[in-house]
């Protein structure tokens, strides 16, 4: 086995939180190094890695880290709970620390581990102001004018929440890539199916903006657990199953809160030719 590491390669990490996988690069301690072209080479899971997300790590000021979300289409996205608790399980992991803070571009975040193994996030607070979403014009948030009657909320990125009777039955990648470019969002939507199990339980599935179907999204289980609560469907506080398993959600007057299992799969290291290839 090669034991050097020739110079000009990069280390990476691979995790999961409910199936929702990540490839991580740690950048602290040097510039940020992902590009839109190492985001889709690395995405692609036949000639790269493959990922739903890549995080990358980086200082920060004021907090314990920094995280830049990127799809596997080499787009950013603004806001990835299910990445947020994987990295924020590794930092406290190597600091020994119970919590932590962090900087995304929606802004200042928290994690902490709970007892029961599980770790959580404060997503912050809902945006629920069409510009900010973003919607194209002023529209109705509870009720956007489309088939289906969907919700919008903001998590640091757009989500449209639809409520029906089985999410089961639902196509979701037909309705999920018509949605996500509809005219209505101006930077594309992230597209949730949801039905109402209980007034603390929802089934939910997802088509994610620049990815496609994932087994889970926590920044999805947020939205849909905010306009959940709106519709009057549920409580503040519901579990959610997704297709990977079970998250927890609690809104409550700081932000949504997003509870689950995390995983470190394995690390291992991009060759120089292939970085090189990506640039
Ligand atoms: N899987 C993520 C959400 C990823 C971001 C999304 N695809 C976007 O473009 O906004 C999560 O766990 O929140």
């Amino acid at each position: 086995m090669l034991e050097t590491r020739p110079p000009g390669g990069l280390a990476f990490m691979k995790m999961h939180g409910l199936g929702n996988d990540f490839v991580v690069i740690d950048s602290r301690g040097r510039g940020a190094v992902v590009t839109p072209a190492l985001a889709r080479a690395l995405g692609d899971r036949n000639r790269g890695v493959g990922f739903d997300q890549l995080a990358e790590i980086r200082d920060a000021v004021g907090a314990d880290f920094a995280l830049d979300f990127w799809n596997s289409d080499g787009t950013q996205a603004g806001a990835c709970g299910n990445a947020t608790r994987c990295v924020s399980d590794f930092v406290m992991r190597e600091t020994g620390r119970q919590a932590v803070t962090l900087v995304t571009a929606r802004g200042g975040l928290a994690a902490v581990r709970r007892g029961d193994g599980l770790v959580s996030v404060n997503m912050g607070p809902p945006v629920l102001d069409w510009r900010e979403v973003p919607l194209a014009r002023e529209v109705d948030l509870l009720h956007l004018p489309l088939a289906g009657d969907p919700v919008a909320v903001g998590m640091g990125n757009p989500h449209a929440v639809f409520f029906v009777p089985d999410a089961d039955a639902v196509d979701v990648a037909g309705w999920g890539a018509r949605v996500e470019h509809d005219p209505l969002f101006p930077a594309r939507t992230n597209v949730e199916f949801a039905s109402v199990v209980g007034p603390d339980h929802l089934r939910m599935r997802v088509w994610e903006r620049g990815t496609g179907i994932t087994l889970a999204c926590g920044s999805g289980a947020c939205a849909t657990a905010v306009a959940a609560h709106q519709r009057r469907l549920t409580g503040r506080r519901m579990v959610m199953d997704v297709d990977g398993g079970r998250l927890e959600l609690d809104w409550r007057d700081d932000g949504v809160w997003m509870t689950g299992p995390v995983a470190h799969v394995f690390d291992g290291w991009l060759s120089p030719d292939f970085v090189a290839a990506a640039r």
